[in-house]
Protein backbone atom coordinates (compact mmCIF):
# COMPACT_ATOMS: atom_id res chain seq x y z
CA UNK A 1 0.00 0.00 0.00
CA UNK A 2 1.08 3.36 -0.85
CA UNK A 3 1.61 6.32 1.78
CA UNK A 4 2.40 9.41 2.51
CA UNK A 5 5.57 9.88 4.19
CA UNK A 6 5.08 13.80 4.63
CA UNK A 7 1.43 13.12 6.30
CA UNK A 8 2.94 10.35 8.70
CA UNK A 9 2.71 10.67 12.39
CA UNK A 10 4.91 11.15 15.32
CA UNK A 11 4.72 8.54 17.55
CA UNK A 12 3.04 10.15 20.44
CA UNK A 13 0.73 11.49 17.56
CA UNK A 14 -0.12 8.01 16.86
CA UNK A 15 -0.85 6.39 20.07
CA UNK A 16 -2.78 9.72 20.76
CA UNK A 17 -4.77 8.73 17.46
CA UNK A 18 -5.63 5.34 19.09
CA UNK A 19 -5.87 6.07 22.47
CA UNK A 20 -8.19 9.55 22.21
CA UNK A 21 -10.49 7.06 19.90
CA UNK A 22 -10.44 3.97 22.63
CA UNK A 23 -12.07 3.85 26.04
CA UNK A 24 -12.99 0.35 26.58
CA UNK A 25 -14.76 -0.54 29.70
CA UNK A 26 -13.34 -3.72 31.52
CA UNK A 27 -15.17 -5.12 34.25
CA UNK A 28 -14.03 -6.27 37.45
CA UNK A 29 -13.27 -9.84 38.72
CA UNK A 30 -12.11 -11.59 41.76
CA UNK A 31 -9.29 -13.34 42.13
CA UNK A 32 -7.40 -15.17 44.95
CA UNK A 33 -4.69 -12.90 45.71
CA UNK A 34 -1.99 -15.49 45.66
CA UNK A 35 -2.95 -15.19 41.44
CA UNK A 36 -3.33 -12.10 41.03
CA UNK A 37 0.39 -11.00 40.49
CA UNK A 38 -0.02 -9.58 36.42
CA UNK A 39 -3.20 -8.51 37.02
CA UNK A 40 -4.07 -5.03 37.47
CA UNK A 41 -6.56 -3.74 40.40
CA UNK A 42 -10.04 -2.93 39.30
CA UNK A 43 -10.40 0.29 42.30
CA UNK A 44 -8.52 1.32 44.95
CA UNK A 45 -7.52 -0.99 47.68
CA UNK A 46 -7.15 0.26 51.57
CA UNK A 47 -6.27 -1.98 54.63
CA UNK A 48 -9.13 -3.95 56.58
CA UNK A 49 -7.47 -3.49 59.71
CA UNK A 50 -4.97 -2.45 61.88
CA UNK A 51 -1.94 -4.73 61.92
CA UNK A 52 -0.45 -5.09 64.69
CA UNK A 53 -4.07 -5.38 65.95
CA UNK A 54 -3.17 -4.33 69.33
CA UNK A 55 0.72 -3.08 70.72
CA UNK A 56 2.93 -5.68 70.92
CA UNK A 57 7.06 -6.37 71.44
CA UNK A 58 9.04 -5.15 68.89
CA UNK A 59 12.28 -6.70 70.61
CA UNK A 60 13.18 -10.42 71.75
CA UNK A 61 12.72 -9.51 75.92
CA UNK A 62 10.79 -9.05 78.80
CA UNK A 63 7.69 -6.90 79.50
CA UNK A 64 7.83 -5.09 82.42
CA UNK A 65 5.47 -1.92 84.18
CA UNK A 66 7.48 1.26 83.44
CA UNK A 67 5.75 2.55 86.74
CA UNK A 68 8.20 -0.28 88.71
CA UNK A 69 11.11 1.74 86.73
CA UNK A 70 9.58 5.26 87.81
CA UNK A 71 11.93 5.89 90.61
CA UNK A 72 15.24 4.49 88.98
CA UNK A 73 16.34 0.63 88.38
CA UNK A 74 14.02 -1.30 91.34
CA UNK A 75 15.12 -4.36 93.07
CA UNK A 76 14.57 -7.59 90.44
CA UNK A 77 16.05 -9.84 93.24
CA UNK A 78 12.67 -11.16 94.26
CA UNK A 79 10.84 -10.54 90.57
CA UNK A 80 8.49 -13.64 89.44
CA UNK A 81 7.68 -14.53 86.14
CA UNK A 82 4.15 -13.77 85.56
CA UNK A 83 3.84 -11.53 88.25
CA UNK A 84 6.41 -8.89 87.87
CA UNK A 85 7.02 -9.73 84.00
CA UNK A 86 6.50 -11.73 80.98
CA UNK A 87 8.63 -12.84 77.96
CA UNK A 88 7.64 -11.12 75.03
CA UNK A 89 10.24 -11.50 72.15
CA UNK A 90 9.34 -9.36 69.06
CA UNK A 91 6.18 -9.39 67.53
CA UNK A 92 4.36 -11.07 70.67
CA UNK A 93 1.01 -9.83 72.20
CA UNK A 94 1.44 -9.51 76.64
CA UNK A 95 -1.17 -8.95 78.91
CA UNK A 96 -2.07 -5.95 79.44
CA UNK A 97 -0.97 -4.90 83.09
CA UNK A 98 3.07 -4.57 81.33
CA UNK A 99 3.88 -1.37 79.40
CA UNK A 100 7.31 -1.48 78.16
CA UNK A 101 9.70 -4.19 76.68
CA UNK A 102 13.72 -4.36 78.00
CA UNK A 103 15.87 -6.68 75.34
CA UNK A 104 16.81 -9.61 76.72
CA UNK A 105 20.55 -9.05 75.84
CA UNK A 106 20.14 -5.69 78.80
CA UNK A 107 18.40 -8.53 80.88
CA UNK A 108 19.99 -11.77 83.07
CA UNK A 109 16.96 -14.52 83.93
CA UNK A 110 17.89 -16.26 86.83
CA UNK A 111 16.88 -19.80 87.27
CA UNK A 112 14.38 -18.94 90.83
CA UNK A 113 12.82 -17.08 87.91
CA UNK A 114 14.19 -13.67 88.64
CA UNK A 115 15.58 -11.27 86.84
CA UNK A 116 18.86 -8.52 86.23
CA UNK A 117 18.39 -5.06 84.39
CA UNK A 118 21.25 -3.73 83.20
CA UNK A 119 21.06 -0.79 84.99
CA UNK A 120 22.25 1.64 81.71
CA UNK A 121 18.47 0.77 80.46
CA UNK A 122 15.50 3.42 81.11
CA UNK A 123 12.45 1.96 81.43
CA UNK A 124 9.59 4.65 80.22
CA UNK A 125 6.14 3.82 79.46
CA UNK A 126 6.27 2.36 76.17
CA UNK A 127 9.61 1.28 75.32
CA UNK A 128 10.44 -1.26 72.87
CA UNK A 129 6.57 -1.41 72.10
CA UNK A 130 5.00 -1.73 68.92
CA UNK A 131 1.70 0.93 69.05
CA UNK A 132 -1.68 -1.28 67.47
CA UNK A 133 -1.69 0.21 63.61
CA UNK A 134 2.00 0.70 63.28
CA UNK A 135 2.81 -2.09 60.70
CA UNK A 136 -0.31 -1.05 58.56
CA UNK A 137 -3.14 1.46 59.79
CA UNK A 138 -7.03 0.49 58.69
CA UNK A 139 -7.88 2.44 56.08
CA UNK A 140 -4.55 3.13 54.70
CA UNK A 141 -3.99 3.00 50.92
CA UNK A 142 -2.24 0.13 49.89
CA UNK A 143 -2.80 0.85 46.04
CA UNK A 144 -4.63 2.77 43.31
CA UNK A 145 -6.90 1.05 41.01
CA UNK A 146 -4.84 0.66 37.68
CA UNK A 147 -1.81 -0.93 39.38
CA UNK A 148 -0.14 -3.67 37.63
CA UNK A 149 0.04 -6.02 40.84
CA UNK A 150 3.64 -7.05 41.43
CA UNK A 151 4.60 -10.54 43.85
CA UNK A 152 5.44 -7.90 46.80
CA UNK A 153 2.19 -6.09 46.19
CA UNK A 154 -0.31 -9.23 45.84
CA UNK A 155 1.92 -9.99 49.77
CA UNK A 156 0.50 -6.70 50.66
CA UNK A 157 -2.86 -6.57 49.81
CA UNK A 158 -3.23 -9.87 51.79
CA UNK A 159 -1.36 -8.15 54.60
CA UNK A 160 -4.55 -5.88 54.58
CA UNK A 161 -7.39 -8.17 54.39
CA UNK A 162 -7.37 -8.59 50.32
CA UNK A 163 -7.74 -12.43 50.49
CA UNK A 164 -9.74 -12.02 47.19
CA UNK A 165 -8.59 -9.15 44.68
CA UNK A 166 -10.28 -6.93 42.61
CA UNK A 167 -8.96 -6.87 39.69
CA UNK A 168 -9.97 -6.29 35.65
CA UNK A 169 -10.78 -8.33 33.43
CA UNK A 170 -7.72 -9.57 31.00
CA UNK A 171 -7.18 -7.03 27.93
CA UNK A 172 -7.40 -9.94 24.82
CA UNK A 173 -4.85 -8.76 22.95
CA UNK A 174 -5.52 -10.54 19.11
CA UNK A 175 -2.62 -11.45 17.01
CA UNK A 176 -2.47 -12.24 13.40
CA UNK A 177 1.00 -13.48 11.66
CA UNK A 178 0.45 -12.86 7.98
CA UNK A 179 3.00 -14.39 5.51
CA UNK A 180 2.87 -17.04 3.02
CA UNK A 181 7.14 -17.73 3.83
CA UNK A 182 6.24 -17.95 7.66
CA UNK A 183 6.11 -21.77 9.17
CA UNK A 184 5.54 -22.48 12.74
CA UNK A 185 7.97 -22.65 15.41
CA UNK A 186 9.25 -26.26 15.56
CA UNK A 187 9.36 -26.22 11.78
CA UNK A 188 12.92 -26.41 9.94
CA UNK A 189 12.44 -23.14 7.29
CA UNK A 190 13.48 -24.33 3.73
CA UNK A 191 14.16 -21.88 1.00
CA UNK A 192 12.19 -18.82 0.74
CA UNK A 193 10.95 -19.53 4.47
CA UNK A 194 10.94 -17.62 7.46
CA UNK A 195 9.93 -18.75 11.16
CA UNK A 196 6.93 -16.81 12.91
CA UNK A 197 8.95 -15.99 16.01
CA UNK A 198 7.17 -12.17 16.65
CA UNK A 199 4.20 -14.02 18.10
CA UNK A 200 6.66 -15.08 21.07
CA UNK A 201 8.05 -11.73 22.23
CA UNK A 202 4.65 -9.94 22.12
CA UNK A 203 3.09 -12.89 23.87
CA UNK A 204 5.50 -12.86 26.71
CA UNK A 205 5.38 -8.89 26.48
CA UNK A 206 1.64 -8.92 27.01
CA UNK A 207 1.83 -11.46 29.95
CA UNK A 208 4.10 -9.01 31.41
CA UNK A 209 1.73 -5.97 31.07
CA UNK A 210 -0.67 -8.09 32.46
CA UNK A 211 -2.80 -8.92 29.05
CA UNK A 212 -3.49 -11.88 26.66
CA UNK A 213 -2.36 -12.52 23.55
CA UNK A 214 -4.38 -14.77 21.39
CA UNK A 215 -2.14 -15.75 18.26
CA UNK A 216 -3.86 -16.90 15.37
CA UNK A 217 -2.88 -19.65 13.10
CA UNK A 218 -0.25 -18.20 10.14
CA UNK A 219 -2.25 -16.79 7.29
CA UNK A 220 -0.53 -16.60 4.08
CA UNK A 221 -0.68 -13.39 1.43
CA UNK A 222 -4.33 -14.10 0.69
CA UNK A 223 -6.52 -11.16 0.20
CA UNK A 224 -9.66 -13.28 1.32
CA UNK A 225 -8.38 -15.31 4.06
CA UNK A 226 -6.68 -12.18 5.54
CA UNK A 227 -9.73 -10.22 5.43
CA UNK A 228 -11.77 -13.36 7.29
CA UNK A 229 -8.58 -13.28 9.79
CA UNK A 230 -8.89 -10.36 10.47
CA UNK A 231 -12.65 -10.15 11.25
CA UNK A 232 -12.68 -12.82 13.54
CA UNK A 233 -9.43 -11.74 15.93
CA UNK A 234 -11.68 -8.20 15.67
CA UNK A 235 -14.84 -10.04 16.86
CA UNK A 236 -13.02 -11.91 19.64
CA UNK A 237 -10.33 -9.59 21.04
CA UNK A 238 -9.79 -5.92 22.23
CA UNK A 239 -7.54 -5.03 20.35
CA UNK A 240 -5.71 -6.56 17.13
CA UNK A 241 -2.43 -6.44 15.86
CA UNK A 242 -1.94 -7.75 12.33
CA UNK A 243 1.71 -8.62 11.96
CA UNK A 244 3.55 -8.11 8.53
CA UNK A 245 2.27 -6.89 4.91
CA UNK A 246 2.52 -3.27 6.50
CA UNK A 247 4.82 -1.65 3.19
CA UNK A 248 4.96 -1.60 -0.21
CA UNK A 249 5.09 -5.46 -1.57
CA UNK A 250 2.77 -6.59 -4.09
CA UNK A 251 1.38 -8.72 -1.28
CA UNK A 252 1.61 -6.64 1.27
CA UNK A 253 -2.52 -6.26 1.97
CA UNK A 254 -3.15 -5.62 5.31
CA UNK A 255 -3.04 -1.85 5.59
CA UNK A 256 -4.91 -1.42 2.89
CA UNK A 257 -7.32 -4.36 4.24
CA UNK A 258 -7.85 -2.42 7.64
CA UNK A 259 -8.16 1.42 5.88
CA UNK A 260 -11.11 -0.49 4.30
CA UNK A 261 -12.51 -1.02 7.61
CA UNK A 262 -11.49 2.39 9.89
CA UNK A 263 -13.34 4.83 11.04
CA UNK A 264 -9.95 6.54 11.50
CA UNK A 265 -6.48 5.22 9.25
CA UNK A 266 -3.57 6.17 9.21
CA UNK A 267 -0.38 4.79 7.66
CA UNK A 268 3.78 5.59 8.81
CA UNK A 269 5.05 7.02 11.51
CA UNK A 270 8.39 9.13 11.77
CA UNK A 271 10.43 6.39 13.47
CA UNK A 272 13.00 3.99 12.41
CA UNK A 273 12.73 1.27 12.25
CA UNK A 274 9.41 0.12 12.26
CA UNK A 275 8.25 3.48 9.69
CA UNK A 276 5.11 1.76 7.99
CA UNK A 277 2.81 0.67 11.04
CA UNK A 278 -0.36 0.68 10.05
CA UNK A 279 -2.97 2.30 12.64
CA UNK A 280 -6.67 1.88 13.03
CA UNK A 281 -10.25 2.29 14.45
CA UNK A 282 -11.99 -0.35 13.42
CA UNK A 283 -15.35 -0.86 15.50
CA UNK A 284 -13.98 0.97 17.93
CA UNK A 285 -11.40 -0.93 18.82
CA UNK A 286 -7.39 -0.05 18.04
CA UNK A 287 -6.16 -2.49 14.81
CA UNK A 288 -2.61 -1.65 13.94
CA UNK A 289 -0.94 -3.40 11.53
CA UNK A 290 2.83 -3.89 13.16
CA UNK A 291 5.62 -4.16 10.73
CA UNK A 292 7.14 -8.03 9.92
CA UNK A 293 10.49 -7.39 10.65
CA UNK A 294 11.69 -8.36 14.13
CA UNK A 295 13.17 -5.85 15.51
CA UNK A 296 10.72 -3.52 14.04
CA UNK A 297 7.99 -5.44 15.51
CA UNK A 298 9.32 -5.11 18.76
CA UNK A 299 9.87 -1.49 19.08
CA UNK A 300 6.67 -1.46 17.87
CA UNK A 301 5.53 -3.43 20.76
CA UNK A 302 7.85 -1.14 23.13
CA UNK A 303 6.33 2.29 22.78
CA UNK A 304 2.99 1.15 21.04
CA UNK A 305 1.33 -1.96 21.77
CA UNK A 306 2.29 -1.69 25.53
CA UNK A 307 0.82 2.10 25.12
CA UNK A 308 -2.35 0.75 24.50
CA UNK A 309 -2.62 -2.25 26.98
CA UNK A 310 -1.57 0.52 29.56
CA UNK A 311 -4.97 2.43 28.26
CA UNK A 312 -7.05 -0.15 27.94
CA UNK A 313 -6.50 -0.43 31.41
CA UNK A 314 -6.93 3.53 31.92
CA UNK A 315 -3.13 3.98 32.35
CA UNK A 316 -0.52 6.09 30.47
CA UNK A 317 2.39 4.47 29.59
CA UNK A 318 5.38 4.37 32.00
CA UNK A 319 8.45 6.19 31.44
CA UNK A 320 11.64 4.11 32.00
CA UNK A 321 15.00 5.10 33.46
CA UNK A 322 17.61 6.63 31.93
CA UNK A 323 21.03 7.09 32.92
CA UNK A 324 23.77 9.15 31.16
CA UNK A 325 26.23 7.10 29.25
CA UNK A 326 29.31 7.80 26.73
CA UNK A 327 28.29 7.08 23.18
CA UNK A 328 30.64 4.68 21.92
CA UNK A 329 29.82 5.37 17.59
CA UNK A 330 27.98 8.30 16.26
CA UNK A 331 24.42 7.75 16.28
CA UNK A 332 21.93 9.98 14.01
CA UNK A 333 18.80 10.36 12.45
CA UNK A 334 17.35 11.22 9.08
CA UNK A 335 15.18 15.00 9.07
CA UNK A 336 11.49 13.94 9.50
CA UNK A 337 12.00 10.49 11.35
CA UNK A 338 13.50 9.35 14.70
CA UNK A 339 15.81 6.97 15.17
CA UNK A 340 15.08 4.33 17.33
CA UNK A 341 18.28 2.95 18.51
CA UNK A 342 19.81 -0.27 20.58
CA UNK A 343 22.11 -0.34 22.30
CA UNK A 344 24.66 -2.33 24.90
CA UNK A 345 25.32 -0.47 28.20
CA UNK A 346 28.71 -1.87 29.88
CA UNK A 347 30.63 -0.12 32.75
CA UNK A 348 34.56 0.21 31.98
CA UNK A 349 36.62 1.35 34.51
CA UNK A 350 33.57 2.97 36.55
CA UNK A 351 32.44 4.70 33.36
CA UNK A 352 29.24 3.60 31.78
CA UNK A 353 29.59 3.32 27.92
CA UNK A 354 26.54 3.04 24.83
CA UNK A 355 27.38 1.05 22.07
CA UNK A 356 25.10 1.22 19.41
CA UNK A 357 23.88 -1.90 17.51
CA UNK A 358 25.99 -1.34 14.23
CA UNK A 359 24.20 -1.00 10.89
CA UNK A 360 23.84 -4.44 9.39
CA UNK A 361 23.93 -6.34 12.72
CA UNK A 362 22.51 -9.98 12.53
CA UNK A 363 19.60 -10.54 15.19
CA UNK A 364 21.37 -11.91 17.64
CA UNK A 365 23.92 -8.57 18.07
CA UNK A 366 20.58 -7.00 18.08
CA UNK A 367 18.89 -8.90 20.62
CA UNK A 368 21.08 -10.80 22.95
CA UNK A 369 23.11 -8.39 23.92
CA UNK A 370 21.17 -5.02 23.85
CA UNK A 371 19.96 -3.81 27.34
CA UNK A 372 19.56 0.20 26.64
CA UNK A 373 17.52 2.14 24.27
CA UNK A 374 17.81 5.75 22.66
CA UNK A 375 15.68 7.70 20.61
CA UNK A 376 17.66 9.84 18.38
CA UNK A 377 15.67 12.87 17.90
CA UNK A 378 14.69 13.57 14.16
CA UNK A 379 17.51 15.34 12.13
CA UNK A 380 20.11 15.53 14.90
CA UNK A 381 23.33 13.82 14.78
CA UNK A 382 25.56 12.74 18.13
CA UNK A 383 29.05 12.06 17.84
CA UNK A 384 31.45 9.35 19.38
CA UNK A 385 32.13 10.52 23.13
CA UNK A 386 29.41 12.57 23.71
CA UNK A 387 26.86 12.00 26.34
CA UNK A 388 23.32 10.89 26.02
CA UNK A 389 20.15 9.83 28.02
CA UNK A 390 19.65 5.80 27.91
CA UNK A 391 17.08 4.14 28.94
CA UNK A 392 17.78 0.96 30.50
CA UNK A 393 15.80 -2.49 29.22
CA UNK A 394 17.81 -4.56 31.65
CA UNK A 395 20.74 -4.87 34.02
CA UNK A 396 24.36 -3.48 32.98
CA UNK A 397 27.11 -5.87 34.18
CA UNK A 398 30.36 -4.57 35.22
CA UNK A 399 32.99 -5.18 32.23
CA UNK A 400 35.27 -8.15 33.81
N1 LIG B 1 10.16 -0.90 -1.46
C1 LIG B 1 10.08 -0.81 -0.12
N2 LIG B 1 10.29 -1.91 0.58
C2 LIG B 1 10.22 -1.84 1.94
C3 LIG B 1 9.90 -0.62 2.54
C4 LIG B 1 9.67 0.51 1.75
O1 LIG B 1 9.38 1.62 2.23
N3 LIG B 1 9.76 0.36 0.41
N4 LIG B 1 9.85 -0.58 3.90
C5 LIG B 1 10.70 -1.52 4.60
C6 LIG B 1 10.47 -1.44 6.00
S1 LIG B 1 11.05 -0.05 6.74
C7 LIG B 1 9.90 -2.44 6.69
S2 LIG B 1 9.82 -2.34 8.40
C8 LIG B 1 9.38 -3.64 6.06
C9 LIG B 1 7.94 -3.92 6.50
O2 LIG B 1 7.67 -5.20 6.18
P1 LIG B 1 6.22 -5.77 6.20
O3 LIG B 1 5.50 -5.30 7.41
O4 LIG B 1 5.56 -5.49 4.91
O5 LIG B 1 6.48 -7.28 6.44
P2 LIG B 1 6.67 -8.47 5.43
O6 LIG B 1 7.10 -7.93 4.12
O7 LIG B 1 5.49 -9.30 5.50
O8 LIG B 1 7.86 -9.20 6.12
C10 LIG B 1 9.13 -8.61 6.28
C11 LIG B 1 10.06 -9.62 6.99
O9 LIG B 1 9.56 -9.90 8.30
C12 LIG B 1 9.38 -11.28 8.49
N5 LIG B 1 8.24 -11.54 9.34
C13 LIG B 1 6.96 -11.21 9.08
N6 LIG B 1 6.17 -11.63 10.07
C14 LIG B 1 6.94 -12.27 10.97
C15 LIG B 1 6.70 -12.92 12.19
N7 LIG B 1 5.47 -13.02 12.70
N8 LIG B 1 7.74 -13.46 12.88
C16 LIG B 1 9.00 -13.37 12.36
N9 LIG B 1 9.29 -12.73 11.20
C17 LIG B 1 8.28 -12.21 10.51
C18 LIG B 1 9.12 -11.80 7.10
O10 LIG B 1 9.33 -13.17 6.97
C19 LIG B 1 10.09 -10.96 6.28
O11 LIG B 1 11.38 -11.48 6.37
O12 LIG B 1 9.34 -3.50 4.66
C20 LIG B 1 10.54 -2.96 4.10
N10 LIG B 1 10.43 -2.97 2.68
O1 LIG C 1 10.96 0.57 9.46
MO1 LIG C 1 11.71 -0.76 8.89
O2 LIG C 1 12.98 -1.73 8.46
O3 LIG C 1 13.12 0.32 9.15
O4 LIG C 1 11.60 -1.53 10.42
Amino acid sequence: MKFDIDAALTRDEALGALTSRWSPRLCEEAVPAARACGRVLARDCHARYDLPRHRVSSFDGIAVRSTDFADGMPDTAGWKLGRDYVRADTGDDFPDEFDAVVAIEDVELREDGSVAVDPGVEVRPGLAVKPAGATMADGELLYRGGTLLTPEAIALLAAGGWAEVPVLRRLRVGYVPTGTELVSVGVEPTRGQNVQTNSLALGAYCAQWGADLVAYDIVADDRDALAAALDRALAECDLVLVNGGSSRGSEDFNSELLAERASFFAHGVRAVPGRPIGLAIVGGKPAVNVPGPMIAALLAADWLVHGLVCHGYGQPLPRRVAVPAVLDAPLGARPGFEQLARLVLAEHDGVLHAAPVPAGATLAQNVGAVNGFVAVPAGERWETGSMVDVEVLGTVAPML
